[in-house]
């Protein structure tokens, strides 16, 4: 059973610092290892902020060496700013010397794989699976993920099927509340196949979300109660966020 860790720091900055240096111990641990790691990435304001600490002090990372996944993507034409791929191309990956073949973008609405995005998804998912030998998916070391305020995790909605998706890797979403409205995300199966899952949440709006998550909340209510890692599942909260949490 996976360790569930909740780390609570005094403001945004101070968890990304946070979370920034453990990233570069688990990633540059891995590559000693094994030669190489795999992370997802996640869009939002949190998960951009970390990738930013990373560009300005990615400790001994050997970038060249790192598959670079998506938790989710806007479903937009490629180039458009609201991509988490285009964001994350502009906080870190166009400023660190990333292998371009070992970067994963899922496809943008222009792209190869047309403007259906189930067919988009169903070639994530082929990826993911032609990456791990077998498996579904790579193990993957580190799974960030941010929080929406009502619980959502990548593009994982309360009451919705793509939470409630058991088997899929990767799915579309055609009616996300938070728009843009079409998005292509991996699954919570998908999530559950990362070593470590690292929740990055700040603010007093997502307190609510944070304590009935770490209280065992159902994920088809709360998305991110379903957000484990197979050795450890860490939450990296402000004060804000974690000011809901029953006193220690
Ligand atoms: O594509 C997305 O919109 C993100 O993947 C989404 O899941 C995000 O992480 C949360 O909405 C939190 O975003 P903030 O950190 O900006 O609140």
């Amino acid at each position: 059973m996976s360790k569930t860790s909740i780390l609570q720091y005094l403001d945004a900055q101070a968890l990304v610092d946070a979370a920034r240096s453990r990233f570069v111990e688990v990633v540059t641990a891995a590559q000693a290892e094994r030669g190489s790691a795999s992370v997802v990435l996640t869009g939002g304001g949190t998960g951009i902020a970390l990738l930013e600490a990373l560009r300005d002090d990615s400790g001994s990372i050997d970038w060249g060496k790192v598959d670079i996944y998506f938790g989710d993507e806007r479903f937009l034409p490629s180039g458009d700013p609201e991509r988490n791929e285009v964001q994350a191309s502009q906080a870190l990956l166009d400023h660190v010397d990333v292998h371009p073949d070992r970067v994963f973008r899922m496809a943008a609405s222009d792209g190869p794989h047309g403007s259906d995005p189930e067919v988009a998804a169903a070639a994530y998912a082929q990826i993911l699976h032609s990456r791990s030998e077998g498996e579904p998916t790579p193990a993957f070391d580190i799974h960030l993920l941010g929080m929406g305020g009502e619980g959502h995790i990548n593009s994982l909605f309360p009451h919705t099927d793509a939470v409630r998706e058991e088997h899929s890797f990767v799915v579309a979403v055609e009616n996300s509340p938070k728009p843009p409205p079409v998005r292509i995300t991996l699954t919570l199966p998908a999530v559950r196949r990362a070593q470590h899952v690292w929740l990055l949440v700040s603010g007093a709006n997502k307190a609510d979300a944070v304590a009935a998550a770490v209280g065992g909340a159902d994920s088809d209510e709360v998305p991110s109660a379903g957000a484990l890692g197979t050795e450890a599942t860490v939450w990296f909260l402000d004060s804000g966020a974690a000011s809901k949490l029953d006193a220690v």
